[in-house]
């Protein structure tokens, strides 16, 4: 297959964890014969610093060209630690999600066999943790009119939605819980946000469609709770735009690391691939950051383009370095592993045959995330 993927490194660590995935889409690209055409564009503060913009147009019209959007993360503490700041890293990301449509931001939470211990919670509350989280991704309070008074002393977002958007994304949650095990848990604020009862109300009505899937409502608060004391009673978690930012930084807690999470943000004609951590400045440089949620977000993309077997390789390379202990010290403080070390043996193990022969991702534990 020829794929043309635009490459937004962005800013942080991002550079040093999109660099793996790229490598391990090149070790795909060997061992199963695709051509994948790679173009790197600036995103967030570099763009700002080169440009004046942290989403430029011919970064957007790049990825309007692609087939695909491999994104590493972007935030830069000089532009975070000025509340004056008019430019910001983060309109880059968002316009991009935008001007491109994705709506539905997918992210999968499990628990890899091999890290059940280094979960800071108890083995046996977390390890049938598997569930996927569909945020809501264009709309909300990230996307409101914004106020601020000119004294300064008063501001406001406003978190707006319509039918619409809320129905777009309901039905891929529905279609994902039923080619999973039939549960889907509709996270929200609705006794108190009149926004979350126009979700409910639409996202009831839409499950009257999918009658073989059991629907759950759940507060944001409570739900945020029982992600931690049981996990595994999730399967597909739909909620909006910011609970769904909160909620999955936290379900990344399960599994060890933030930096284990990948993420596929999806739409009508686009779809963009990047971990859902961010730049992480602390790292930048210091060969320390984990590149396996990027490098997972490079398989969600592969699985999003139907090379099953390609997804379950990745995946099973990934497995390979984690019980080799192959590692970043996020995962294990000892390790003198760095980004590049894990990457390098994460790409280097993608074309053992012995090891991908009849994997799809049913058996490897992507579940069948990105179905449209
Ligand atoms: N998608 C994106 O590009 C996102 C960008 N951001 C931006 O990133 C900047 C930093 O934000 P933070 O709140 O510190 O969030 P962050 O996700 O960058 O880092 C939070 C903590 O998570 C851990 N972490 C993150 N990525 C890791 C990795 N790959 N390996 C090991 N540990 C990892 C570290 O302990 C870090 O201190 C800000 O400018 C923020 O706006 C934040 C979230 C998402
Ligand atoms: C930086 C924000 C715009 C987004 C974010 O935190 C995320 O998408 O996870
Ligand atoms: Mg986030």
């Amino acid at each position: 297959m020829k794929l043309k993927i635009a490459l937004l490194p962005g800013d942080g660590i991002g550079p040093e964890v999109a660099a793996q995935a790229v490598a391990c889409l090149q070790a795909v690209e060997e061992a199963f014969g695709h051509q994948f055409e790679f173009t790197k564009a600036p995103v967030g503060a570099i763009a700002i610093d080169q440009t004046g913009n942290p989403l430029p147009d011919d970064t957007l019209e790049l990825c309007k060209q692609s087939d695909a959007v491999l994104f590493g993360a972007i935030g830069d503490p000089k532009y975070d630690n000025d509340p004056e700041s008019k430019v910001r890293p983060e309109q880059g990301l968002l316009r991009l999600r935008k001007e491109l449509g994705l709506f539905s931001n997918i992210r999968p939470v499990k628990v890899f066999p091999t890290l059940i211990d280094k979960s800071p919670l108890r083995k046996e509350r977390i390890e049938n943790t598997d569930f996927v989280i569909y945020r809501e991704l264009t709309g909300g309070i990230y996307f409101g009119e914004k106020f601020l008074s000119e004294d300064g002393n008063t501001a406001s977002d406003l978190c707006i939605y319509s039918e619409e958007e809320i129905s777009r994304i309901a039905h891929l949650a529905f279609k994902a819980a039923k080619g999973r095990r039939k549960k889907l848990t509709l996270v929200d604020k609705a006794n108190v946000l009149e926004s979350s009862r126009l979700w409910r109300r639409v996202v009831t009505r839409i499950g009257e469609s999918y009658p073989d899937v059991e629907l759950h409502y759940l507060f944001v608060d409570n739900a945020a709770m029982q992600m931690i004391l049981n996990p595994s009673q999730f399967d597909v978690i739909l909620t909006e735009n910011m609970f769904g930012d909160i909620l999955s930084d936290e379900g990344s807690v399960i599994g060890g690391s933030i930096g284990l999470l990948p993420s596929a943000s999806v739409g009508e004609s686009s779809a963009m691939f990047e971990p859902i951590h961010g730049s992480y400045p602390q790292a930048t440089g210091k060969n320390i950051a984990n590149p396996i949620a990027s490098i997972l977000s490079a398989a969600m993309l592969l699985d999003h383009f139907g090379l099953d077997e390609e997804a379950a390789a990745v995946v099973r390379s990934v497995n390979k370095a984690l019980k080799k202990g192959m590692v970043t010290p996020d995962l294990d403080p000892k390790s003198k592993h760095g980004t590049d070390d894990v990457g390098q043996f994460i790409a280097g193990h993608i074309s053992d045959s012995d090891d991908f022969k009849g994997l799809n991702q049913e058996n490897i534990g992507l579940g069948k995330s990105t179905i449209i």
